[in-house]
């Protein structure tokens, strides 16, 4: 694909020089160098080495390179930066047979690397994450039937062998491995390399799979669907920003508005010129429906990107990734580092979601790291949502990104009516969670043949779990937090902390007072829902919808199927359903406690709450009957559900967006935090008053400083945590006044500091 529209892209002159035999050149490796992050940022990130003669390198190459004793593997950054004398330096080993990291990624490295105070090797492992995949594949061996008839007795195990690998050939399939074959003849390696022995198989060459070449290619000369007037004003936007360069362009459509078909458009576009597009998903687990969409517009599928792919199979994505071979990757954040050969356009679907926030190693936001790399790349960047973040608003507002708005839903839908059920009018008994309108409107959908869906934001039975003779409350050994009783797993109720996985049996006594049997569940958790509707609504059939009951892509698309099939009344779930469904006949949305997310009391609790319950509120009556969205709360008159029952979103972010603009917070206002952690308290309180100290020398004038404090969880996975907050106006440049602290404080042995510019979480 990169044979065609070469002239969109100028050829970058750094990455025309070639480094020859004795030059100098710096080495950026993959492996971070004796775990110093106190570094990051600086010149040390990077080692110079010499060209030896016969190897000619670009700038990006990747390299295998000595350090100390070992052998490690870098990506040519550049000319040599160090002044050591040339007799001083080491020779690069040898070149690895993989594309070379472009300079856009290497850009996109650095950047990512300065902006999440992260050094650039843990940016550059995302880039190149498997190793494996830096070598070509070598050819595979394949088995073949050579014709000898199997000596003596023939048993099952070996007639199912040489079934599999006759239907094989029989089929035209290429030679199986070993593997393949003792997997589908279930039975051990050993039977089949019993056969080999034996002379009634042979080993033949097969080509080593690459990936994406098997697959048939988007076609972008199918036809979509007829779009409507708005849809195809937005469509063509997109598709001439695809025709540009960089810019950013805000896909502003409610619910059901048909976002997804207008931005396939943009990807068409990209697809005639040549080109490759990239659409990061919250969670690609939920992508089904997505999926099929995709095929049913572009006649084949994309390339699903994920952690839980196999590791062969991502060696070969990667690759096919790299050499162009991929016209389409839809994936969840680690996507965006794939190192693209021609990339064309950049979509982030739900742009709004948090999940695209990376909590752990480098910190950082795959939304704003996707305009990031789409203004490195000079390719446009389509952020779709029916409830932008104000950060994206903002933006908009100072004219950066461009929005394209569709008010309405496609065809004869219309946005469904939102009512608010007064709890406190309801007098149910303590361990019911449904009221009777929410339950009479369930059973109305049902007898119309509609279906229902119950939304509660909380896994597992009962957030908390009490021992009613002596109060005791099951808490994590290793967490500042209650365990979640969990009762659809197998062997019985366990008790599990969400925060690090702990996981334990329910115990028979209470471990404080011994009583026996006395637990108390309190709460609801999506289980104990499910449980209560199947007792009050016998006849109807339920199914649940959390992380627990499905555990991948797989069962995710059978319980959509059962919805698409009608052979669901009532789907039960936590956030997880919220997202992007589409199910003609679901007309009934119940939200069981619509004040949950509103307690927390941190800056995007509302705007959080508001965008989840419109999300959620957004899968009813998305076809031509009418959808109907029941919130129970006890707060009626709060400004988050007075918004969602006017359908006044732009009211609710306008108000939002002042309280946050008079208060210098984001996104007017620059935040970053900083969490020091540590198995002892003494230790990590001590690191963070040196670090708060540092932080008042390098903040800029005007910035303000919170904590350290102890963080709302206290005591995660054992390690002691405070927190510190820094705040500063918009042109702050606190990425720097973070890495400069940083360099002033030492961190020793099992202490931590993690640095996390414009924080989402808070806990
Ligand atoms: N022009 C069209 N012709 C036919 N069907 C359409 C058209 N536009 C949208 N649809 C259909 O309408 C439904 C809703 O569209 P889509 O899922 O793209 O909306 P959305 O804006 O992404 O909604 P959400 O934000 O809730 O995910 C889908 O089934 C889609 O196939
Ligand atoms: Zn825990």
């Amino acid at each position: 694909m990169t044979t065609q529209d070469t002239s969109a892209k100028p050829a970058c002159d750094a990455d025309a020089r070639l480094f020859r035999a004795g030059d100098r050149v710096a080495v950026l490796p993959l492996q971070a160098m004796g775990g110093q992050p106190g570094r990051a940022g600086g010149r040390l990130d990077r080692l110079d080495y010499l060209v030896p003669p016969g190897l000619d390198l670009t700038p990006g190459a990747v390299v295998r390179v000595p350090l100390g004793p070992r052998q490690i593997t870098g990506v040519v950054w550049g000319p040599g930066e160090g002044d050591l004398a040339a007799t001083r330096l080491k020779p690069v080993t040898g070149r690895r047979d993989c594309p070379p990291v472009s300079g856009p990624l290497r850009r996109l490295v650095d950047a990512v690397a300065s902006y999440t105070v992260s050094p650039p090797a843990g940016v550059l492992r995302m880039v190149l994450p498997i190793d494996e995949a830096l070598d070509p594949p070598r050819p595979e061996a394949g088995l073949v039937l050579t014709g000898a008839a199997p000596q003596g007795r023939l048993t099952a195990q070996r007639r199912a062998v040489l079934e599999v690998i006759s239907a094989g050939a029989a089929a035209g399939d290429t030679p199986p491995s070993v593997a393949d074959v003792a997997r589908a003849a279930d039975v051990s390696d050993g039977v089949v390399r019993g056969l080999i022995e034996a002379g009634v198989l042979a080993v033949v060459e097969r080509p080593g799979g690459r990936g994406g070449d098997e697959a048939p290619a988007p076609d972008p000369e199918r036809p979509g669907p007829a779009l409507g007037p708005d849809q195809t004003a937005a469509a063509a936007a997109l598709v001439d920003a695809v025709a540009q360069g960089f810019s950013v362009e805000v896909l502003d459509g409610v619910t059901g508005s048909g976002k997804t078909e207008v931005y396939f458009e943009a990807i068409a576009a990209a697809l005639r010129r040549g080109r490759q597009a990239l659409v990061l998903v919250p969670e690609i687990a939920l992508t089904t429906q997505w999926l099929e969409r995709f095929r049913a517009r572009f006649g084949a599928a994309p390339l699903s990107w994920h952690s839980e792919l196999g590791h062969a199979h991502r060696r070969r994505a990667w690759r096919a990734v790299a050499e162009g071979r991929v016209p389409v990757v839809v994936g969840a954040r680690s996507a965006l580092f794939l190192p693209f050969a021609d990339l064309g356009l950049i979509v982030v679907d739900e742009e709004h979601d948090a999940a695209f926030k990376q909590e752990e190693g480098v910190i950082y936001h795959a939304r704003d790291m996707a305009v990031m790399r789409g203004a490195l790349e000079a390719v446009p960047v389509v952020l779709a949502s029916a409830t932008p973040a104000l950060e994206t608003l903002a933006n908009v507002e100072r004219g950066r990104y461009h929005r394209r708005r569709l008010a309405a839903r496609h065809g004869a839908a219309v946005m469904p009516a939102v009512e608010a059920i007064d709890m406190r009018g309801q007098r149910l008994p303590a361990v019911r969670f449904v009221s009777e309108p929410l339950k009479q409107a369930i059973v109305d959908a049902a007898a119309r043949g509609e279906q229902a869906m119950l939304f509660i934001n909380r896994r597992g039975y009962a957030p908390l779990t009490l021992c009613r003779a002596c109060g005791h409350r099951m808490r994590c050994p290793s967490c500042d937090a209650w365990l979640v009783e969990h009762r659809l797993r197998a062997g019985g109720p366990r008790l599990i902390c969400h925060h690090c996985g702990h996981d334990e049996k329910l115990p028979d006594a209470c471990p404080d007072c011994g009583a026996e049997d006395k637990f108390a569940p309190c709460g609801p958790g999506v289980e104990r829902l499910a449980e209560e509707v199947a007792g009050l609504l016998p006849d109807l059939r339920v199914a649940v919808m959390t992380s627990d009951t499905i555990a991948g892509p797989e069962a995710a698309a059978e319980l959509i199927g059962r919805m698409e099939a009608g052979a669901v009344d009532v789907l039960i779930g936590t956030q997880m359903m919220a997202k992007g469904y589409h199910f003609p006949k679901l007309t009934v949305v119940g939200v069981v406690d619509a004040d949950l997310g509103l307690a927390g009391g941190d800056l995007r609790a509302a705007e959080r709450t508001y965008q989840l319950l419109a999300q959620v509120a957004g899968r009813a009556g998305r076809a031509e009957r009418p959808g109907r969205v029941l919130l129970q709360t006890y707060d009626p008159g709060h400004p988050v559900i007075r918004a969602l029952i006017a359908g006044d979103r732009d009211g609710f972010l306008e108000a939002e967006a002042d309280a946050r603009r008079q208060a210098g917070a984001p996104p007017y206002g620059r935040w970053a935090a900083v969490i020091v952690s540590a198995p002892d308290v003494g230790d990590a309180r001590a690191t963070a008053d040196l670090f708060a100290r540092a932080l008042r020398r390098t903040l800029p004038p005007g910035a303000r400083l919170l904590g350290p404090a102890p963080a709302p969880i206290g005591l995660l996975r054992g390690r002691h945590r405070l927190r510190l907050l820094a705040m500063a106006d918009r042109a702050a440049d606190l990425p720097l006044a973070m890495a400069r602290a940083r360099e002033l404080v030492p961190v020793r042995g099992a202490i931590r500091v993690q640095i996390d510019v414009d924080p989402q979480s808070f806990l």
